[in-house]
Protein backbone atom coordinates (compact mmCIF):
# COMPACT_ATOMS: atom_id res chain seq x y z
CA UNK A 1 0.00 0.00 0.00
CA UNK A 2 2.96 2.74 0.96
CA UNK A 3 3.93 2.04 -2.21
CA UNK A 4 0.88 3.85 -4.10
CA UNK A 5 2.09 7.35 -3.56
CA UNK A 6 5.28 7.15 -4.75
CA UNK A 7 3.53 5.13 -8.08
CA UNK A 8 1.23 7.72 -8.49
CA UNK A 9 4.02 10.64 -8.09
CA UNK A 10 6.08 8.67 -10.80
CA UNK A 11 3.05 8.85 -13.27
CA UNK A 12 2.18 12.12 -12.80
CA UNK A 13 5.68 12.88 -13.39
CA UNK A 14 5.78 10.88 -16.70
CA UNK A 15 2.51 12.24 -17.59
CA UNK A 16 4.43 15.69 -17.20
CA UNK A 17 7.22 15.29 -19.01
CA UNK A 18 5.50 13.31 -22.28
CA UNK A 19 3.25 16.34 -21.89
CA UNK A 20 6.66 19.18 -22.14
CA UNK A 21 8.26 17.01 -24.48
CA UNK A 22 5.10 16.95 -27.13
CA UNK A 23 5.18 20.62 -26.32
CA UNK A 24 8.58 21.43 -27.19
CA UNK A 25 8.78 19.20 -30.35
CA UNK A 26 5.49 18.81 -31.82
CA UNK A 27 3.90 21.99 -33.04
CA UNK A 28 0.84 20.22 -33.76
CA UNK A 29 0.41 18.85 -30.03
CA UNK A 30 1.27 22.82 -28.62
CA UNK A 31 -1.29 24.25 -31.33
CA UNK A 32 -4.07 21.28 -29.27
CA UNK A 33 -2.92 21.84 -26.04
CA UNK A 34 -2.96 25.80 -26.78
CA UNK A 35 -6.58 25.31 -28.07
CA UNK A 36 -7.98 23.39 -25.45
CA UNK A 37 -6.53 25.90 -22.69
CA UNK A 38 -7.96 28.72 -24.87
CA UNK A 39 -11.68 26.54 -24.88
CA UNK A 40 -10.93 26.04 -20.88
CA UNK A 41 -10.53 29.36 -19.93
CA UNK A 42 -13.42 30.32 -21.60
CA UNK A 43 -15.60 27.99 -20.38
CA UNK A 44 -14.16 28.98 -17.03
CA UNK A 45 -14.86 32.57 -17.38
CA UNK A 46 -18.07 31.98 -18.62
CA UNK A 47 -19.03 30.33 -15.54
CA UNK A 48 -17.67 33.30 -13.37
CA UNK A 49 -19.83 35.78 -15.58
CA UNK A 50 -23.05 34.01 -15.61
CA UNK A 51 -23.90 34.64 -11.87
CA UNK A 52 -23.57 38.67 -12.54
CA UNK A 53 -25.10 38.26 -16.23
CA UNK A 54 -28.04 36.34 -14.72
CA UNK A 55 -28.97 39.24 -12.48
CA UNK A 56 -30.26 41.47 -15.31
CA UNK A 57 -31.52 38.45 -17.41
CA UNK A 58 -30.98 38.04 -20.83
CA UNK A 59 -29.96 41.68 -21.85
CA UNK A 60 -27.67 42.76 -24.50
CA UNK A 61 -25.69 44.87 -22.13
CA UNK A 62 -24.25 41.89 -20.78
CA UNK A 63 -22.15 41.77 -24.05
CA UNK A 64 -20.11 44.22 -21.99
CA UNK A 65 -19.75 42.05 -19.12
CA UNK A 66 -18.43 39.30 -21.79
CA UNK A 67 -16.09 41.86 -23.68
CA UNK A 68 -14.52 42.83 -20.48
CA UNK A 69 -13.80 39.53 -19.61
CA UNK A 70 -12.38 38.37 -22.90
CA UNK A 71 -10.22 41.49 -23.64
CA UNK A 72 -6.81 39.97 -21.50
CA UNK A 73 -6.65 36.78 -23.42
CA UNK A 74 -4.95 38.12 -26.40
CA UNK A 75 -1.78 38.82 -24.02
CA UNK A 76 -2.00 35.50 -22.97
CA UNK A 77 -1.21 34.56 -26.22
CA UNK A 78 0.83 37.47 -27.31
CA UNK A 79 -1.04 38.64 -29.84
CA UNK A 80 -1.42 42.18 -30.81
CA UNK A 81 -4.67 43.27 -32.38
CA UNK A 82 -4.47 46.33 -34.87
CA UNK A 83 -7.95 47.99 -35.53
CA UNK A 84 -7.97 49.90 -38.33
CA UNK A 85 -10.69 52.20 -39.91
CA UNK A 86 -12.24 52.40 -35.94
CA UNK A 87 -13.61 55.60 -36.97
CA UNK A 88 -16.51 54.77 -38.98
CA UNK A 89 -17.69 52.83 -36.50
CA UNK A 90 -20.35 51.91 -35.08
CA UNK A 91 -22.29 54.33 -37.74
CA UNK A 92 -24.56 56.69 -37.03
CA UNK A 93 -27.87 55.02 -38.68
CA UNK A 94 -29.25 51.10 -38.11
CA UNK A 95 -26.46 48.89 -39.39
CA UNK A 96 -25.22 45.12 -39.97
CA UNK A 97 -21.89 44.09 -39.20
CA UNK A 98 -21.03 41.32 -41.45
CA UNK A 99 -17.54 39.46 -40.35
CA UNK A 100 -14.93 37.14 -42.08
CA UNK A 101 -15.12 34.17 -39.40
CA UNK A 102 -12.72 30.77 -39.47
CA UNK A 103 -12.67 29.66 -36.11
CA UNK A 104 -13.72 30.65 -32.29
CA UNK A 105 -10.08 32.29 -32.49
CA UNK A 106 -12.35 35.33 -34.14
CA UNK A 107 -13.81 36.00 -30.97
CA UNK A 108 -10.66 37.95 -29.80
CA UNK A 109 -10.98 40.31 -32.93
CA UNK A 110 -15.06 40.96 -32.53
CA UNK A 111 -14.18 41.42 -28.79
CA UNK A 112 -12.21 44.63 -29.58
CA UNK A 113 -14.32 46.17 -32.15
CA UNK A 114 -17.88 45.26 -31.11
CA UNK A 115 -19.91 48.04 -30.44
CA UNK A 116 -22.35 48.66 -27.56
CA UNK A 117 -25.89 47.16 -28.35
CA UNK A 118 -24.96 45.01 -31.14
CA UNK A 119 -26.11 41.31 -31.14
CA UNK A 120 -24.10 38.38 -32.86
CA UNK A 121 -25.79 36.22 -34.36
CA UNK A 122 -24.36 32.31 -34.16
CA UNK A 123 -24.91 28.85 -34.70
CA UNK A 124 -27.69 27.57 -32.54
CA UNK A 125 -25.15 24.34 -31.43
CA UNK A 126 -23.42 27.17 -29.66
CA UNK A 127 -26.45 27.40 -27.01
CA UNK A 128 -24.51 23.82 -25.73
CA UNK A 129 -22.07 25.08 -24.94
CA UNK A 130 -22.10 24.43 -21.30
CA UNK A 131 -21.31 28.07 -19.54
CA UNK A 132 -19.96 29.65 -22.88
CA UNK A 133 -23.30 28.97 -24.27
CA UNK A 134 -25.35 29.95 -21.32
CA UNK A 135 -23.48 33.30 -21.21
CA UNK A 136 -24.43 33.81 -25.09
CA UNK A 137 -27.92 33.46 -24.53
CA UNK A 138 -27.58 35.93 -21.52
CA UNK A 139 -25.87 38.75 -23.58
CA UNK A 140 -28.59 38.53 -26.13
CA UNK A 141 -26.51 36.09 -29.19
CA UNK A 142 -29.34 35.14 -31.46
CA UNK A 143 -28.82 31.93 -32.04
CA UNK A 144 -29.88 30.67 -35.89
CA UNK A 145 -30.27 26.49 -37.59
C1 LIG B 1 -16.73 35.22 -20.61
C2 LIG B 1 -17.37 34.11 -21.37
C3 LIG B 1 -17.66 34.41 -22.75
C4 LIG B 1 -18.40 33.35 -23.47
C5 LIG B 1 -18.44 33.53 -24.95
C6 LIG B 1 -19.06 34.82 -25.37
C7 LIG B 1 -19.16 34.94 -26.83
C8 LIG B 1 -20.08 36.02 -27.28
C9 LIG B 1 -20.15 36.21 -28.75
C10 LIG B 1 -20.63 35.03 -29.49
C11 LIG B 1 -20.41 35.17 -30.95
C12 LIG B 1 -20.49 33.86 -31.59
C13 LIG B 1 -20.17 33.85 -33.03
C14 LIG B 1 -20.38 32.48 -33.55
C15 LIG B 1 -20.28 32.36 -34.99
C16 LIG B 1 -20.82 31.05 -35.46
O1 LIG B 1 -21.83 30.55 -35.04
O2 LIG B 1 -20.12 30.49 -36.42
C17 LIG B 1 -20.58 29.31 -37.02
C18 LIG B 1 -19.56 28.90 -37.99
O3 LIG B 1 -18.38 28.55 -37.29
C19 LIG B 1 -19.99 27.72 -38.82
O4 LIG B 1 -19.88 26.59 -38.06
P1 LIG B 1 -19.93 25.16 -38.76
O5 LIG B 1 -21.20 25.09 -39.54
O6 LIG B 1 -19.92 24.19 -37.58
O7 LIG B 1 -18.69 25.07 -39.59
Amino acid sequence: MELWPGACTALLLLVLLLLSTLWFYSPCAKYFFKMAFYNGWILFLAILANPVCAVRGRNVENMKILRLLLLHIKYLYGIRVEVRGAQHFPPTQPYVVVSNHQSSLDLLGMMEVLPDRCVPIAKRELLWAVSAGLACWLAGVIFID
